[in-house]
């Protein structure tokens, strides 16, 4: 028996011992790296010294920056410190738990480079349909590589941050008009964020050298800004304005088990996208709008892992550095309900989507909520969380009006 007394911290819930995500929060005693288990927070300076002289420091600070710069053996090594600390039958010294309610988690690393890609067929295929409805749905390179583009690190966020609706240009009858975004939408996506050495030309085979762990993302998107602004240069104000990630980062290792084979490409890939053993991850995503459940996208129909996504974005002789974060790409399976944006789910705003309080909607609304969770497979049957990334929109300031 653990002396950790919540009825939440079991192998079959999904912030059991198996689990163990990484965050920081604000306490009395200062900003402090903390682990989660169950619903509670627990704060790892005071263990520093009890976790030994090698891990220990690197909890000791007032973000994840060290930990993520300390590299695969420091991190695996913590682990299994932290294991036998939480399933012990009496506390370490020092140890104390505060309830998840009670605790304000804060970003908790530094966000160095932020990389989103664009590795969902289904989503992929959705939105050429719903934006460019008279082209190919999938252009010949997308089966060749995987296709994304460098974010806006700047504005990466903590779970709970309120999101301001953002301004632009779009398109109008008559000439394009600047204004509050009238098609504010969600990206459900998985993140991964780096660590270990700064490296160039990383081999999939050593994706666990470079990528610490697993945080859900919601990458914000105004597509009607994006619509007009996109071509030729790709996504950039529709996209910039902010992007949510989880407060609680899931070590890479707990995923093991979750590990399984992407959909393959019905051509060879080139040698530097081949992997030694696959990357796909069966997640399992839920998006809440206002509370309903409005979609279950599956993260195993991805079809780019984050192994060949690292191996691609350093191909070219880029580094990688401890705090990059990429992101998959919306993750959206072939179902229906399976969609992660409001575009999708909504057909770009023909079909309403209708909630349990039988309000309809197709893109956000002033006061909404969008809550993202995540769940995978994990040692000898037991439960793997991912840590939700919730966000609530707000009106844009009063004087951004409608400008003709
Ligand atoms: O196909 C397009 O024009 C645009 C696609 C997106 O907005 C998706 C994007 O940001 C990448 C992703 O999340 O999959
Ligand atoms: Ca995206
Ligand atoms: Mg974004």
């Amino acid at each position: 028996m653990s002396w950790i007394d919540d009825p939440e911290f079991r192998a079959d819930r999904p912030f059991g011992p198996q689990t163990l995500p990484y965050g920081v929060i604000d306490t009395e005693g200062g900003r402090q790296v903390a682990v989660r288990v169950g619903d509670h927070a627990l704060p790892l300076r005071p263990l520093a010294d009890a976790l030994g002289e090698r891990v220990g420091p690197l909890v000791a600070a007032d973000s994840l920056d060290p930990l993520l710069a300390a590299g695969r053996v420091a991190w695996q090594e913590l682990r299994v410190r932290l294991g036998e600390a939480v399933r012990s039958a009496s506390a370490p010294r020092g140890a104390s738990l505060l309830p998840l309610a009670e605790v304000r988690p804060v970003l908790p690393f530094t966000v160095a480079d932020y990389v989103d890609f664009y590795a969902s067929r289904h989503h992929a295929e959705n939105v050429a349909r719903i934006l460019r409805p008279d082209a190919e749905p999938l252009l010949p390179n997308w089966t060749h590589l995987p296709v994304g583009y460098h974010g806006r690190a700047g504005t990466v966020v903590v779970s709970g941050t309120d999101v301001v609706r953002p301004s632009g240009q779009r398109r109008s009858t008559g000439g394009p008009v600047f204004g509050p975004t009238e098609r504010l939408d969600i990206e459900a996506e998985v993140g991964f964020v780096c660590g270990g050495p700064v490296a160039s030309r990383v081999p999939t085979s050593a994706v666990t050298e470079h990528v610490f762990g697993v945080a859900l993302v919601n990458d914000w998107s105004a597509r009607d800004i994006q619509a007009w602004e996109y071509q030729p240069l790709g996504p950039f104000l529709g996209k910039s304005f902010a992007t949510s990630i989880a407060a609680w980062i899931t070590p890479l290792e707990a995923l093991t088990v979750a590990r399984v084979t992407p959909p393959l490409p019905d051509h060879p890939l080139l040698e530097y996208l081949l992997e030694s053993g696959p990357w796909g991850l069966d997640l399992s995503l839920e998006v809440r709008w206002n509370g309903t459940l409005v979609a279950t996208p599956p993260f195993a129909t991805m079809s780019w892992t984050c192994a060949q996504q690292l191996a691609h974005l350093t191909s070219n002789g880029a580094t990688v550095r401890p705090g990059d974060l990429f992101a998959s790409g919306t993750v959206s399976g072939p179902e229906r309900r399976q969609r992660g944006s409001f575009l999708e789910l909504s057909w770009g705003g023909r079909e309403p989507v209708t909630l349990d309080d039988g309000t309809r909607r197709t893109f956000l609304e002033d006061g909404d909520t969008v809550m993202i969770t995540a769940t995978a497979p994990g040692d000898g049957g037991s439960l793997v969380g991912l840590a939700e990334v919730t966000g609530t929109v707000l009106a844009g300031p009063a004087d951004q009006r409608e400008q003709r």
